[in-house]
């Protein structure tokens, strides 16, 4: 059955400004019915060694994090893509996501659950704990791009969300699974529970709040924002404050989890990758199901990468689109262990102890999802690249004035952006996608140090101070000719 249907929410691409052929759309919209398509009874998920020659799997009702295997390996959730070819055409399928997304339907409005048969097919509607996430805007910087060399510079900006980061993505399919087998008596589970560098915690209360599940959150202390520490308290979680840093509480979450029934959150944890993944669905939609050419994500416990990959690469498995994009994982220079295990040829990946960085939420440097992020950089021809804490500042004031108001990764991948163009590797007319994986006002610490010139390893050139002023009018306008031409 061909099915027509009218993208509501596609941008048109620069490239059809330039002439370039868009695919045009049919007017009528798609039957309401369609979208509320009840999934394929035959589709379901797993947990699976994620060691290809394992091969052993667990059920998603299992608590579990780890397979059985000599190796202790990560677990992946895997679909049955050859069901999933049998249930719909992958035209079915895009027009499919495409009603659902953004509309009111319950629960197929969130750009997660829009995609539910990809993520968590066999969980029971009334079990989903969900706010809406996901559908975040992708932001065309026109004009910050012309100033890198770029015509087609976008920006995912995932953390335009319920909780001001991408971590909402992974949390409602996680936390879901846990009321589902809460509700359904599959498993004891008095709590969930994660380390986190603050936006991991944030999510997590949110969405236990939301579902009314106790929840526990073990934080590195002092090496939060103020924002980030605030919205765990405010949602009633438990927050444990650690003299120590985030591998530390890593580490930590670590061995608690498996002594008490509390489950673990991190995305250790592969059911956080099934929501993460959502957001490459949506740049496929909002692009019209063109695939672009890099996406660069600025990464620490190196889960978003994995989960980046694959989404674009679900979508070009089941012949939605021809090609995945070009991977890119941003670290900052501070806390790079992928970078450097990358400049050497990948001849040996160490743990390092992370130093302080203005992108305090990737401080990390013993990442849990190494194997997963190298998976998903071999098979996407990626590039790993750094940036110090000056290009991190000194590009997010750029890009600021162009407009954004940038969280410090984000200027993490921008200023790998940057660095990219110059050495030629990307090209003038390469659709960029740089992933914002939280919103600015979550860290406006180092934002207000930087206009204050009071950053460590920073030069603040573009600096901008208020200039205070008595209220005589006079005044201001003496002062606003010193700026401005009247
Ligand atoms: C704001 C922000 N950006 C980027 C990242 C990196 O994501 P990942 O840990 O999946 O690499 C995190 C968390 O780790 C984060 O909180
Ligand atoms: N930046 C993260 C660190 C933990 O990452 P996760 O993928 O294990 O949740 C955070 O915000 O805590």
């Amino acid at each position: 059955m061909e099915l027509l249907g009218r993208l509501t929410w596609v941008r048109r691409s620069p490239r059809a400004r330039l002439g370039a052929p868009a695919r045009q759309f049919s007017t009528p919209r798609l039957d309401l019915a369609l979208a509320k398509t009840p999934p394929p009874a035959s589709l379901d998920a797993n947990f699976t060694c994620f060691n290809q020659n394992c091969g052993k799997t667990f059920s998603l009702g299992e608590v579990r994090y780890r397979c059985a295997c000599e190796k202790n390996a990560l677990l992946d959730v895997t679909h049955d893509y050859e069901k999933i070819k049998q249930a719909m055409s992958p035209s079915d399928w895009r027009a499919l996501f495409d009603r659902r997304a953004g509309s009111t339907l319950w629960p197929y409005g969130s750009g997660v659950w829009s995609k539910k048969e990809w993520i968590l097919p066999h969980i029971d509607n009334e079990n989903i704990v969900s706010m809406f996430e996901g559908n975040s805007n992708l932001f065309w910087a026109e004009r910050f791009g012309k100033t890198l060399g770029l015509s087609e510079l976008w920006i995912k900006q995932c953390g335009l969300s319920h909780t001001a980061s991408f971590k909402d993505l992974g949390m409602t399919v996680l936390v879901s699974q846990v009321n589902h087998m809460r509700k359904t008596g599959q498993a004891e589970i008095a709590a969930v529970g994660c380390a986190s560098t603050g936006d991991t915690s944030a999510a997590l209360a949110a969405y236990c709040a939301a579902a009314g599940i106790p929840c526990i959150v073990v934080l590195p202390r002092g090496k939060i924002t103020t924002a980030q520490l605030l919205q765990p308290i405010a949602n009633g979680a438990i927050v444990l404050n650690i003299d120590t840093d985030f591998d530390g509480c890593m580490k930590l979450i670590q061995e608690i989890v498996g002594e008490v029934p509390i489950y673990l959150a991190n995305s250790l944890n592969s059911l956080r990758i099934e929501g993460q993944k959502s957001a490459a669905l949506e740049i496929l939609q909002q692009f019209d199901w063109e695939v672009p050419d890099w996406v660069v994500v600025p990464s620490g416990n190196l889960g978003n990468i994995y989960a980046f990959w694959k989404g674009f690469n679900m979508a070009f498995e089941l012949g939605l689109v021809n090609k995945v994009p070009r991977m890119v994982v941003a670290q900052a220079h501070n806390a790079n262990p992928l970078y450097r295990a990358y400049r050497d040829g990948w001849t040996n990946f160490a743990p390092i102890k992370a130093e302080a960085t203005v992108a305090s939420a990737i401080q990390i440097g013993d990442p849990v999802s190494i194997d997963r992020a190298i998976y998903a950089l071999n098979r996407s021809d990626g590039i790993v690249e750094e940036a110090n804490e000056d290009e991190i500042m000194d590009i997010s004031a750029r890009a600021d004035m162009t407009g954004m108001f940038t969280c410090p990764h984000t200027g993490v991948g921008l200023a790998v952006v940057e660095k990219l163009r110059q050495k030629g590797t990307i090209d003038r007319d390469d659709r960029v996608i740089v992933v914002s994986t939280a919103h600015g006002l979550k860290f406006t610490q180092s934002k207000v140090a930087y206009h204050e010139g009071k950053l460590k390893d920073v030069i603040s050139k573009h600096a901008n101070q208020p200039i205070n002023l008595p209220d005589k009018s006079s005044a201001l306008i003496d002062a606003l000719r010193t700026r401005i031409k009247l």
